[in-house]
């Protein structure tokens, strides 16, 4: 099968750490084709920029409309943008896009100045407007949105209204990268503990940080252009936003940590494959999401098949059945009537010795000492996480992406749901369905962290074996059970499969990032 097309719009940098070079790698590694545009061809090596011979609109403009023709993008990069004539090329042959041809998703890194200080790019402030309106997403550094934002930017306030300012002049989105956190600077960070970056997101409608501890390394060299191609890469292969900048980002501190050194100057990135170690992805903060650090009480077994019902009478059924992990899902408010049938689940749950879960109603969870509770991300900024933990309570939540995973594990909780794997008929979902491959690669993310993985949506006996091969600690269904037509032999069968599961839980061990 063909690999998804993206574009890089750079400079050639003739050392091979950065621009094109560094984008062709960056998408090798994260499987997508990389075509390219040569902007400027520079005369680099590792310690100096020589000389730098920009092509002209034309030239680009020929190289854009070849690959149209043959090589549509699923996604593109534009870095170095060397003057006026490129970035009027660039920006019309985007405004005038083929209707007929979907548009891709576009980042730009705006790169002005060499990570060794050369000037790269003739540009201006007021030059970047009709390009700005073109992307999904800029890349600036904090000299480069000082500049291009024609702002002071001395605070964490000054760096958002700049951002904005330049929302204003039609960008969508801005990730500002590599700030120093101000907490380090006041409270001058321990030797053993390297300094936490920040990179900011902001658009007109959604604000966030993405925090990661520093690597003590020389070798960044391309940084800026891993950064941006990574992003383009995983946004080809249809990751949100946020999780491509969280996906690039965890690339990038993959390729900082392996980083051996080529020349005599700061030697490139190294170009290492799918993130999948969890110390390498940044935290994520919200201002929204709960500020604390609560670790819940473990599971007493691993969740294995984990019915989700939304009636007493079913509990008791699937109890007698031998299910020793269940949950109440009672999706009204916390009526009287709502109150019994969460203190008989409750009652049920102890008298079968199995892990009940009440989802949503947590003060009444609370209120009837139950064993646990599960609640989604919208749920989180509601909740008192404090009151959950301290009244031994287990906590389970919901994600649908890496970035809500980054989020839950911050929480420490008894487990982790993952969904919806497969369409759903049972609840709208804002998110798509998320398949078998990201489940497998969530599981082994998850793999030593201690916390359980729960697979979710729309999974029944047609493909658990599937789902099995992606090893979760346990499956959470709720129609393969309650519309079956027989629910002995369904509940009999969806246990035969997840018993015939590759391995148990495995030893774990939690970042200290989250
Ligand atoms: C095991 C499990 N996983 C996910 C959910 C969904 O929780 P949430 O996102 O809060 O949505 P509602 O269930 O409240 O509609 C769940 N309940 N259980
Ligand atoms: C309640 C729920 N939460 C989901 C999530 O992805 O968070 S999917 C889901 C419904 C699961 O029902 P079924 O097994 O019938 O598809
Ligand atoms: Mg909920």
């Amino acid at each position: 099968m063909s690999r998804p097309v993206v574009w890089s719009i750079a400079g050639s940098d003739s050392g091979g750490g950065a621009g094109i070079q560094a984008d062709l790698h960056t998408l090798q590694a994260l499987g997508v084709h990389g075509c390219t545009v040569v902007t400027t061809v520079t005369a680099q090596n590792s310690i100096a920029t020589r000389s730098l011979h920009p092509l002209t609109g034309e030239q680009l403009h020929s190289q854009l409309c070849c690959l149209l023709d043959d090589l549509p993008p699923a996604a593109i990069k534009i870095g170095l943008i060397s003057n006026r004539d490129q970035l009027s090329t660039v920006a019309s042959f985007m405004e005038n896009w083929p209707a007929q041809i979907p548009r891709p998703f576009v980042v730009w890194d705006p790169v002005l100045v060499s990570t060794q200080k050369d000037v790269l790019s003739e540009l201006q402030p007021e030059d970047i407007t009709a390009l700005l309106r073109q992307v999904n997403l800029i890349t600036p550094n904090l000299s480069e949105l000082t500049r291009l934002s024609e702002r002071k930017v001395a605070s964490d306030d000054a760096l958002i209204e700049a951002a904005l300012s330049l929302c204003r002049q039609g960008a969508t989105a801005i990730l500002v990268t590599g700030i120093a956190s101000n907490e380090d600077k006041r409270n001058s960070v321990s030797a053993s503990d390297n300094p936490c970056r920040r990179d900011y997101l902001v658009s007109d409608n959604d604000q966030f940080v993405l925090e990661k501890r520093a690597i003590d390394t020389a070798h960044d060299h391309g940084t800026g252009c891993t950064l941006s191609s990574a992003i383009a890469a995983f946004a080809a292969h249809h990751y949100p936003l946020d999780d491509c900048l969280v996906l690039a980002s965890a690339y990038v501190t993959q390729g900082l940590q392996q980083a051996t050194g080529q020349g005599q100057g700061p030697g490139p990135v190294a170009h290492t494959g799918w993130p999948d170690t969890l110390t390498a992805f940044p935290a994520i903060r919200r201002s929204e999401l709960p500020a604390v650090s609560p670790r819940f009480a473990s599971l007493t077994a691993p969740p294995g098949l984990y019915p989700v019902v939304d009636s007493v009478p079913w509990l008791v059924r699937l109890l007698d059945m031998g299910v020793t992990t269940l949950q109440l899902r009672i999706k009204a408010p916390p009526t009287a009537q709502v109150e019994v049938a969460i203190r008989e689940a409750i009652a049920l749950g102890k008298q079968y010795n199995a892990q009940v879960f009440i989802n949503d109603h947590w003060t009444l969870a609370i209120k009837h000492g139950a064993f646990g509770v599960h609640l989604g991300q919208e749920d989180l900024a509601l909740a008192d996480l404090t009151a959950i933990e301290k009244a031994g309570l287990r906590l389970g939540i919901s994600t649908h992406s890496y970035t809500e995973i980054l989020i839950a594990l911050r929480y420490s909780p008894s487990y982790i749901a993952l969904g919806h794997i497969f369409p759903t008929q049972t609840k709208s979902m804002p998110s798509l369905p998320q398949g078998v491959e990201r489940l497998a690669r969530y599981v082994k993310l998850l793999t030593r962290t201690g916390i359980p993985a729960v697979a979710i949506g729309g999974i029944g006996l047609s493909n658990i074996d599937e789902v099995v091969q992606a090893n979760p600690d346990g499956v959470a269904v709720v129609t393969a059970i309650t519309q079956s037509e027989n629910v002995r032999e369904a509940v009999a069968a969806l246990k035969e499969k997840l018993d015939q599961k590759p391995t148990g839980c495995a030893s774990r061990e939690v970042s200290d990032a989250h």
